[in-house]
């Protein structure tokens, strides 16, 4: 639905993205992780539109989106730094989107009503930074969106309304296939919303993976022997992260793993268990095994 191919943005001299590709599925959540400039608000800015590449192609559901008012119609953006016509209060908003957009969806926006618990002739402008977040998401929802995307979403909503919103967005993902792509620096803030993850470093994807898959590819094993370790034989694994503690050795391993497990067995180890990682874990042993200094890519 989303395709971006070797996109080259330049400010100046500085490469704000350097050859960078993603590819987001149809009816999708894509989290788009990575430290504070890392490039996440520019490669937003060329999927909505905002800015022109300088090379490399940029598309929705197969339409380049640069001065593409069709395209444009169906995606709703909303960024970080919020902008509301200043006079304006939520229902005026409406009605001035309701002339807009033909997809305007007035049933919708008198049901959210019931969860957005704002007064709708309250001036935009003069609510808190929570609640123009949820007045942007409230109206945002109502336009119909083939495509939301999402600059740091939450971001000032209290987790209860961060629930209310994900669940009104995942219900549209599943019921009327729309396509998420939402940027955030937190990575356990997307763990559970999204179907895949790019990591974003110095403008470039140094990580994708669709997160079902991840979970079997990656293993924290504890491991402990009677006599030496063997290291002839842990030299054949595939070791992301190694630590010991006493007797006891912890190995971040890749692989599959029934596989390991019977390699293990036959070396005949005291204690074997194999522990569960959390999604941050595994993208902190991976972008760690590529060279990457954690403390900078991930929070
Ligand atoms: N209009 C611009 N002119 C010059 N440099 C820019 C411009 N926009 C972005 N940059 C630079 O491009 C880099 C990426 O910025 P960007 O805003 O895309 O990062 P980000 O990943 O969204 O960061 P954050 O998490 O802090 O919002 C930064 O070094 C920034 O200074």
């Amino acid at each position: 639905m989303i395709e971006v191919i070797n996109l080259n943005k330049s400010f100046g001299k500085f490469k704000a993205l350097d050859d960078l590709s993603i590819h987001v599925n149809k009816a999708s959540v894509y989290g788009l992780l990575g430290p504070n400039g890392a490039g996440k608000t520019t490669l937003i800015k060329h999927l909505v539109g905002i800015y022109k590449q300088d090379t490399g192609t940029v598309t929705v559901g197969g339409e380049p989106v640069y001065e593409n008012p069709a395209v444009k119609s169906s995606i709703v953006y909303i960024p970080d730094d919020l902008y509301f016509f200043s006079q304006y209060s939520i229902e005026e908003t409406a009605k001035f989107y309701a002339n807009l957009y033909p997809a305007w969806n007035k049933e919708r926006y008198e049901a959210l009503k019931q969860v957005f618990p704002i007064d709708p002739k309250r001036r935009i402008t003069k609510l808190s930074k929570g609640m123009q977040k949820q007045v942007s998401f409230w109206l945002g929802i109502c336009l119909m969106p083939e495509v939301m995307i999402l600059d740091e979403p939450v971001d000032g909503l209290d987790p209860v309304m961060r629930k209310k919103v994900w669940n009104l967005m995942l219900q549209d993902v599943a019921e009327r296939q729309t396509t998420i792509l939402v940027s955030s620096h937190n990575l356990r803030e997307l763990e559970d919303v999204c179907d895949h993850v790019g990591i974003l470093h110095n403008g470039k994807i140094v990580v994708e993976r669709e997160l079902d898959n991840m979970k079997s590819d990656i293993h924290k094993l504890q491991l402990a022997f009677t006599g030496k370790i063997p290291e002839d034989f842990l030299e054949e694994l595939d070791i992301l992260h190694r630590s010991q503690s006493g007797s006891v050795l912890l190995l971040i391993v890749k692989g599959n793993k029934e596989k390991l497990l019977s390699m293990l067995q036959k070396i005949n180890p005291v204690i074997l268990d194999v522990l569960p990682l959390t999604l941050e874990e595994i993208f902190i042993y991976e972008l760690g095994g590529m060279g990457y200094d954690i403390q900078n890519v991930l929070i």
